[in-house]
């Protein structure tokens, strides 16, 4: 059996050496899977998703991205090996066009690749190629995601991690954003995003893990944890009627 696309085994992470916030967390992404991480606030979610990235100390367990360890490598060489990091905030330049920051996405890339790929990112998502001369700030915040996305797609990653996506937008733009999410798995990529909106992204999503105090709580399907009804008081907020 081939190696899962990305796999986080027994990871300890912290910004504070030896004040660990992920105490053991292992999490296992695979091609063409959409993975949400769901947890209470504090859970450290967004610890995680960075300690994958590179972004905080690991302290101990690892990493593997297709089989090779990646934990321990600094956070360019982990964007190289075919990891895409999607923060909450700051992941688009507002002052930059939005061809710019798919540029600036790209910046590793060979020049001829870069406009190939500034021309596929176009292509994937048409509402920003009708405005690619304009600043970024003009974009709305469902539309602000997607350049986000297109900007971490640019060097075509096996895996992209995305924390809490639909972070401050309205309903029926979580639900775009989240459906846009489904369509990427579906074409092939690993998809690993951490969640607020846990109810919505658990309705897109293959599989979920549930996060307390920085351990594994639960995992399952994202259908028999939405039906679970210990899962739905306690992390999803809503009690089913009996
Ligand atoms: N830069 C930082 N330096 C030190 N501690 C931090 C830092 N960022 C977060 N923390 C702490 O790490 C803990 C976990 O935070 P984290 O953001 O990972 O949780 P989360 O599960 O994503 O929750 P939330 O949904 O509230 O963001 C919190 O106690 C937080 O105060």
């Amino acid at each position: 059996m081939s190696a899962p696309v990305c796999e986080a085994r027994n990871l300890r992470a912290s910004y504070i050496p030896g004040m660990p916030i992920v105490f053991d967390i292992s999490v296992i992404v695979d091609a063409g899977e959409l993975v949400t991480l769901i947890g209470p606030n504090g859970a450290g979610k967004s610890t995680f998703l960075k300690a994958l990235a590179g972004l905080v100390l690991v302290e101990g367990g690892e990493v593997r991205l297709g089989g090779q360890r990646i934990s321990g490598l600094p956070t360019h060489e982990i964007i190289a090996a075919g990891v895409g990091f999607v923060p909450q905030t700051s992941n688009v330049f507002s002052s930059l066009s939005i061809e710019d920051n798919l540029i600036s996405g790209g910046h590793t890339l060979p020049r001829s690749l870069l406009r190939e790929r500034v021309q596929r990112a176009f292509e994937h998502f048409p509402a920003l190629a009708d405005r690619r001369r304009a600043a970024a700030n003009v974009l709305s915040g469902g539309q602000r995601q997607m350049l986000a996305v297109a900007r971490a797609l640019m060097t075509d990653p096996r895996v992209i991690m995305l924390d809490e996506p639909t972070a401050g937008l309205a309903p029926k733009i979580v639900h775009e954003v989240l459906d846009d999410l489904r369509r990427l798995a579906k074409s092939g990529v690993a998809v690993l995003m951490v969640e607020q909106n846990a109810k919505a992204a658990l309705r897109v999503s293959d599989r979920a893990y549930v996060l307390v105090e920085g351990r594994n709580h639960m995992t399952g399907t994202a259908a028999d944890l939405l039906d679970n009804d210990a899962i739905a008081e306690a992390f999803l907020g809503f009690r089913r009627k009996s």
